[in-house]
């Protein structure tokens, strides 16, 4: 029984929505991370699901991204573990058979960004509070090559570069205008809109679709299937250093004095 993960039956035959829900801020923890593979297991074995549609229960906060707190004072086993759950989560969601769309209707920074990037079709809505981009330069820290080549996928290669240099946090018109979500839509319409868009895609036969997706990420997905230790050291070497380990220690500080 999964807490921090709801799945439900769409409004529409053959179509799921999974809904994040791991409050206060849908941050990316070890335990989340293990709900959404199994979640997304049990979805992708399920014949009758031929599309999700991907959004957080309560708006605000799409994803905060990875949970810092498991990224900060913990032991490089820790840290091993932990990367090999992004990495799962990520080879889940980016080779998943099924129809992906992102409903973003909250906050969406670096992981949550990497997330909504894995799904065929980002709709976003247009609050000016939410931003959508992978930050990790600001936080001190470095996009791993998978984050890069799925930002590139998705833009092209100056945008992409240009972005995860400055970190930029896009709203939502910008993002749009860049190509890092495909519409964008009044808050009040982001299911209908990602529920029309859907049925959009459900219209392809699926194993035509699906062998096109295939044929599009399977480069980028061998780069770290060929690579998945290699890319754990380096996740471990890097985020073990003491300068690292102060600029997250720091970004937290600042997050938490941010109410104060
Ligand atoms: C050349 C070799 C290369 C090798 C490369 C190898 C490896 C590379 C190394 C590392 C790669 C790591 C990649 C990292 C990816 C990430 O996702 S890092 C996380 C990025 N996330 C963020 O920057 C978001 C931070 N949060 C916010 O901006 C805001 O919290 C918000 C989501 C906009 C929500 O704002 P608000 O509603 O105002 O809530 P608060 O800010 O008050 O937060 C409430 C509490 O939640 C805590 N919190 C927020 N975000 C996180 C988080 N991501 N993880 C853990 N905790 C978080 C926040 O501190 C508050 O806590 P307290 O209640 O004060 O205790």
């Amino acid at each position: 029984m999964s807490h921090r993960v709801l799945v439900e039956a769409g409004p529409a035959a053959g179509v799921a929505v999974l809904k994040f829900r791991n409050p206060p801020v849908n941050a990316l923890s070890l335990e989340m991370l293990m709900e959404l593979v199994i979640s997304l297991e049990k979805l992708e074995n399920d014949k009758a699901v031929r599309g999700i549609v991907i959004t957080a229960e309560n708006p605000g906060i799409f994803l905060a991204g990875l949970d810092l707190t498991e990224m900060c004072g913990r032991n490089p086993a820790h840290y091993a573990k932990y990367w090999e759950a992004v990495q799962e989560l990520w080879l889940r969601l980016y080779q998943s058979s099924k129809v992906l769309v992102a409903a973003i209707n909250g906050a969406c920074p670096a992981g949550g960004c990497l997330a909504s990037l894995t799904c065929d079709y980002r709709v976003m809505a247009d609050n000016p509070k939410y931003t959508i981009g992978l930050n990790e330069t600001q936080l001190g820290i470095i996009a791993p090559f998978w984050f890069k080549d799925t930002l590139v996928n998705t833009v092209g290669h100056r945008a992409a570069e240009q972005a995860l240099q400055l970190g930029t946090l896009f709203p939502p018109a910008k993002a749009l205008q860049v190509g890092i979500v495909d519409q964008v839509v009044p808050e009040e319409q982001l299911q209908s809109a990602a529920l029309s868009v859907m049925a959009q895609w459900l219209a392809i036969p699926d194993h035509a679709r699906q062998l096109t997706k295939t044929m599009m990420r399977k480069p980028t997905v061998d780069q770290l299937v060929k690579q998945r230790e290699a890319d754990i050291q380096s996740f471990v070497g890097l985020i073990s250093q003491d300068s690292i380990q102060r600029a997250l220690q720091t970004y937290l500080q600042k997050l938490r004095q941010k109410k104060g």
